[in-house]
């Protein structure tokens, strides 16, 4: 049986679901937000979504995969080439860009698309409107994948412009876990990344990455990746186009900072961002494209 693609309304926003005998996917209008992804063999979301999630048109939900574009993080936070590229725009840039707050429009649902190893794949074209006075003219496309054992999502951002144009990006990925104490990231040992939390200085990562209090970092390279929690699944992430990752985790310390976030909802959540943020930047040159992707599959449903 083919994938079928049903539109429903989640409060105030759309969102598109693609559903097959093997997986399940819902992806919001809103910032072209995927909120559900589940297969058959791993049938809880494999995204984390927050018990206090707003389905408000303007405001980002917190969970699934927001995208943070054309800017990540704090705008002033970013290099002096990224803030020149942006200084005419009207659009809010303060934090994560506003790509993430805007409804995207629906290109394409393929519902069969078949690789060399014969694995069946649906995919699902998004596509940021084309926007009055966005300057620089930038064209963002996001191209869902989705299988009985993975999904991906690739961002291609396109210059219209004629002048080269400098951005910063992440697709901000909030993954569920049984318990962040236990929780470890392997993959980044010797990598060197940037503290948000201890004034941005630059220190190496020694052996695998845990959490026992806040953890706000940019790392400067974008490695395979394997979450280890202590439920049965084990997320690999690989990233395309990527070169630095992002891992975030409030911690009971911000929390209350924190829009749609309970109070213990860090012990059951952490973010693993594949980006290009903070001293790493994307340069296109007029009618220039680049394309950032990351795939997620589980091991253990193999
Ligand atoms: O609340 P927001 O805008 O979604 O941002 C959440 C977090 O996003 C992370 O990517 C940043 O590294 C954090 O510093 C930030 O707090």
């Amino acid at each position: 049986m083919l994938p079928t693609l049903k539109h429903s309304k989640i409060d105030e926003l759309d969102a598109l679901t693609i559903t097959s005998p093997d997986y399940t996917a819902t992806v919001l209008l809103q910032g072209a937000q995927l909120i559900h992804f589940s297969t058959r063999t791993g049938p809880d979301n494999w995204l984390w979504v927050s018990d206090k999630a707003e389905y408000k048109v303007g405001d980002s939900v917190r969970g699934g995969v927001p995208i943070c574009w054309p800017v990540f993080g704090q705008f002033e936070a970013n290099p002096q080439q990224v803030k020149d590229s942006f200084a005419d725009c009207r659009f809010d840039l303060k934090q994560h860009g506003f790509a993430r707050n805007q409804i995207f429009d629906v290109d394409l649902f393929n519902p069969l698309h078949v690789n060399r190893r014969l694995d069946h794949f649906s995919s699902l074209t998004l596509s940021l409107p084309k926007l009055e006075d966005f300057h620089p003219k930038l064209g963002l496309q996001v191209k869902f994948l989705f299988s009985s054992y993975s999904f991906s999502i690739a961002l291609t951002t396109t210059n219209h412009s004629d002048e080269t144009v400098h951005f910063s990006q992440a697709l901000h990925t909030y993954l569920p876990t049984g318990d962040i104490e236990q929780t470890t990231i392997k993959g980044l040992d010797q990598v060197s990344y940037s503290d948000a939390l201890d004034n941005w200085i630059t220190k190496t990562q020694q052996g695998e990455v845990t959490f026992s209090e806040g953890v706000d970092r940019i790392y400067h390279a974008a490695p395979a990746l394997i979450v280890v929690e202590p439920r049965a699944s084990l997320p690999q992430i690989a990233s395309k186009g990527s070169n630095s990752t992002v891992i975030w985790n409030p911690w009971h310390t911000k929390a209350h900072e924190i829009s749609q976030f309970g109070a213990e909802d860090y012990k059951k959540m952490l973010c693993v961002e594949t980006a290009n943020a903070h001293l790493d930047t994307v340069s296109l040159t007029p009618g220039e494209s680049h394309e950032l992707s990351v795939e997620i599959m589980h091991l253990a449903f193999f």
